[in-house]
C-alpha cells in the first residue's frame, strides 16, 4: 500500500510505527481499530477521527489529499449507491426534506459566524464556484467575473424582475442591482445572512430597488412573478425526491419566456450520487445535512420534467477545484483566527471539507454545471401572471446578442481549462 503511494508517509499508531523518516504526510492514529479503516481507504472515517481528536495529521493538506486520493481509489468507477437502491433513496429523500427541517440543516451551516466565513471567502463572501475567466485571477476577480457571466447569460437589463434563491451573503443580488439595474429579490434560510445583507442593502441606499427576505423557496408567494431567477449553490440543499417540484416551481415563478440559471454541485457519475469510502457520511454529519448530489444528466431531466426548456449547460468543474483549494489556503492562512471564533472541531473539520472537496473536483468524482433555461412562451399553467404579451420568444432570447457574447468567451475558457489536464495546473499551489 505504502510502496506506489504519490508522497512519503508516516503512519503511528498505539505501539507501532511505518514509514518515511522524513515524511511528508504523518498520521498518528490514537486508537488502534483505525489501521482498518486506513486499510480498507475509508477516509470519512478517518476523518471523523480527525475532527474527533482521535487522530493527528501534518503536512500540508494538498500533500494529505494525494494520499487519501490513492487510499480511496476512485468511487466514480466503483459506483458506490451507499445501501439504498434507487426508489428508496428518493422515498428517502421526500420524506427527510421538509421545510422545518431544511432550515435547522441549512441554520447549522450558515450561522456559524459570519467572521468565520468572511476569514476564506472573498470579500463579497461570495460561497460558490468562481469562474477564472482569465488565469491569472486572483479569488475576488473571478467571483466578480463568476457573478458578471451568470448576469449577462440572463441578460438581465433595467426593470427587470430578478429573483435570487439560495442568495447566501448578497454577492449576486446585489451585483445585479448595481450593475444591471434590476428590482432584486434574494431570499435565504440563513438569518445571519439576512441581517448582513439587509444592512448592506440600507448602507448602499438601495431599499426601494432590492429586498432580502427570510424565506424558503417553497414559501414565496404563488402569484409573485420574475422575469429572471438565479439559483446558485443551493439547488444542492433541495434533497434528489424534491428537484422535480423545485424546478416546476421556479418554473411557475418565472414569467413565459423568462430565463433561470442553476448553478450548482453535481455528482460525477451517474452510480455515484453519495460519493464512497465514508466521505459522503463525513459531510452528512459535520458540514452540510441534508446535501443530496445527483448527476447533471438527472437534474436535466428534472428540470424539463419542471416544465423548464434547458438552453445551455456550462461544466466549470475545474473551476471550483481552484475556488476551494484557494478558501483552503485561506482557512490554512487564518487558523488561530479561526480558532477564537469557533472551537477545534469545526475547524478542523473545515479543514479537511475544503481540502478534500477540491481534490474531489480534480478527481471528477464531483463536478459544477450552470445549467441556463427558460420557461417556454407555451407553458401557461395559470401561476404565471399573463405577461406572455411582451415576452420574447425562446428563439430571441437565445439569438440576443448577451448570450452569444457570454457563450465567446465560455466556450474559449472551458476550453483552455480541460487543455491543462493536470491536477497541478487548476491553480497556483
Ligand atoms: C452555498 S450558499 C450559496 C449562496 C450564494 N448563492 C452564493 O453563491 O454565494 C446556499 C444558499 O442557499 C440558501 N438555501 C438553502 N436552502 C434553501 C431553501 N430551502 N430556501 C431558501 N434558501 C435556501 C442558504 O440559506 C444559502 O444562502
Amino acid at each position: 500500500m505504502f510502496a506506489s503511494l504519490p508522497c512519503k508517509l508516516a503512519l503511528a499508531w498505539p505501539g507501532g510505527r511505518l514509514g518515511a523518516k522524513a515524511a511528508d504526510v504523518s498520521l498518528t492514529l490514537h486508537d488502534t481499530p483505525l489501521l482498518l479503516g486506513l486499510m480498507r481507504g475509508q477516509i470519512g472515517q478517518l476523518a471523523d477521527a480527525y475532527v474527533r481528536g482521535r487522530m493527528d495529521i501534518e503536512g500540508s493538506l494538498a500533500d494529505v489529499m494525494k494520499v487519501a486520493a490513492h487510499l480511496v481509489g476512485d468511487p466514480v468507477k466503483r459506483g458506490e449507491q451507499g445501501l439504498w437502491p434507487a426508489r428508496m433513496r428518493h422515498w428517502r429523500s421526500r420524506w427527510r426534506h421538509h421545510q422545518m427541517r431544511d432550515a435547522r440543516s441549512v441554520q447549522s451551516h450558515y450561522d456559524l459566524s459570519d467572521e468565520f466565513f468572511a476569514l476564506w471567502l472573498d470579500p463579497r463572501r461570495v460561497y460558490s464556484c468562481a469562474y477564472f475567466r482569465d488565469p491569472g485571477m486572483s479569488l475576488a476577480e473571478a467571483q466578480e467575473a463568476k457573478l458578471d457571466h451568470i448576469c449577462r447569460k440572463l441578460q438581465l437589463a433595467p426593470g427587470q424582475r430578478f429573483l435570487d434563491v439560495g442568495a447566501g451573503w448578497g454577492g449576486l443580488l446585489l451585483w445585479a442591482a448595481e450593475h444591471y439595474g434590476v428590482q432584486a429579490t434574494g431570499i435565504t434560510l440563513s438569518q445571519n445572512q439576512h441581517r448582513y445583507v439587509t444592512q448592506l442593502i440600507e448602507e448602499r441606499g438601495l431599499g426601494g430597488r432590492v429586498e432580502m427576505r427570510l424565506l424558503d423557496y417553497r414559501q414565496l408567494p404563488e402569484s409573485q412573478t420574475f422575469d429572471r431567477i438565479a439559483s446558485v449553490g443551493m439547488f444542492e440543499h433541495v434533497g434528489r425526491g424534491h428537484l422535480r417540484s423545485y424546478f416546476a416551481r421556479l418554473c411557475s415563478h418565472l414569467r413565459p419566456g423568462g430565463l433561470v440559471l442553476n448553478h450548482g454541485i453535481t455528482a460525477g457519475g451517474l452510480r455515484n450520487e453519495s460519493l464512497g469510502a465514508g466521505i459522503g457520511d463525513y459531510i452528512e454529519q459535520h458540514i452540510f445535512p441534508g446535501g443530496e448530489l445527483v448527476h447533471v444528466a438527472q437534474v436535466a431531466q428534472h428540470l424539463a420534467e419542471g416544465g423548464l426548456e434547458l438552453l445551455d449547460a456550462e461544466n466549470l468543474r475545474p473551476h471550483y477545484a481552484r475556488t476551494l483549494w484557494a478558501w483552503s489556503d485561506g482557512l490554512e492562512r487564518q487558523l488561530e483566527a479561526a480558532r477564537g471564533l469557533t472551537d477545534e472541531a469545526k475547524v478542523r473539520a473545515y479543514r479537511l471539507y475544503l481540502a478534500g472537496s477540491a481534490m474531489s473536483f480534480e478527481q471528477g468524482w464531483l463536478s459544477l454545471y450552470q445549467l441556463l433555461a427558460a420557461r417556454p412562451n407555451g407553458v401557461a399553467d395559470g401561476v404565471a401572471d399573463g405577461v406572455a404579451a411582451d415576452a420574447a420568444t425562446t428563439a430571441d432570447l437565445v439569438t440576443a446578442d448577451g448570450l452569444r457574447g457570454a457563450q465567446s468567451d465560455y466556450r474559449f475558457n472551458r476550453a483552455h481549462m480541460y487543455a491543462q489536464t493536470e491536477p497541478e495546473n487548476y491553480g497556483p499551489r
